[in-house]
């Protein structure tokens, strides 16, 4: 993935405000099914009502490039279902500031936030930082520390900083907040492609 839209999408059009929807619809669905201890028959209803709608989009699946998902900057978490409904607030080269919120899908135990949730969410906010207005890094490392629990259906602040810039290392920090208690921090290194690297 290269390039993000941050335009809002068209009705009628791929990528418009039903994809959005769509989206918004799956996130809904990923909380319920493991929040639920359904009876068998409504496990086998809602699986085959599952099977139908994998069936409906499999004629439109298209190639990497081409797809909406992860794409979408006017959705949280780019409509990238693996993210955690994201909201940048604040944005530039230097720092981004954003607004966050777990559910269900993203809980770990005893009430708690997954930490692998919180990691794809650090990466995912010092990616974007380390790549905005720059040619193209990848994470090298993540280095994670939960401080205390990460609460779920909570609104949390989170916020991501460059640190340094060596060369083709971009060292980067990023915390999340609830409220004015740090839950979580990272230090990460991002390495600066080189041509030919994919
Ligand atoms: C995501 C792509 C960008 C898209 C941008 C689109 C626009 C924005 C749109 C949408 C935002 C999307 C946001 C997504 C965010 C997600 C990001 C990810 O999750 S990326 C996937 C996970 N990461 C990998 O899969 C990497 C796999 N690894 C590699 O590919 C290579 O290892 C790579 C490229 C990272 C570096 O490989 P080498 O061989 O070129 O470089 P070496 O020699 O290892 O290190 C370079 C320098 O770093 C130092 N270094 C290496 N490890 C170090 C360490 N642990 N500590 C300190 N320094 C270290 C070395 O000493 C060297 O330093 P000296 O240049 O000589 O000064």
């Amino acid at each position: 993935m290269d390039q993000i839209s941050a335009t809002p999408g068209v009705a009628g059009q791929p990528g418009g405000p039903e994809f959005g929807r769509m989206i918004e619809a799956l996130r809904t669905v990923q909380a319920a099914i493991t929040g639920a201890a359904p009876p068998p028959e409504v496990s086998a209803e809602v699986g085959a009502i599952l099977e139908t709608v994998a069936g409906a989009l499999e004629p439109y699946l298209v190639g990497e490039d081409e797809q909406l998902s992860g794409h979408r900057d006017d959705l949280p978490g780019r409509g990238q279902p693996l993210l955690p409904p994201l909201w940048l607030d604040e944005r530039d080269e230097t720092h981004l500031r954003g607004r966050v919120t777990f559910d269900r899908f993203h809980l770990g135990g005893n009430g708690a936030a997954h930490g692998g949730a919180i990691t794809v969410l650090f990466d995912e906010m010092l990616g974007r930082l380390a790549n905005a207005g720059r040619n193209r890094a990848r994470t090298k490392y993540l280095q994670v520390e939960y401080h205390r629990i990460t609460p779920l259906d909570t609104e949390l602040r989170v916020e991501a900083k460059i640190a340094r810039v060596e060369g083709r290392k971009r060292f980067l920090t990023c915390a999340l907040y609830d409220g004015e208690h740090l839950t979580a921090d990272a230090e990460g290194l991002f390495v600066e492609l080189l041509p030919g690297q994919p």
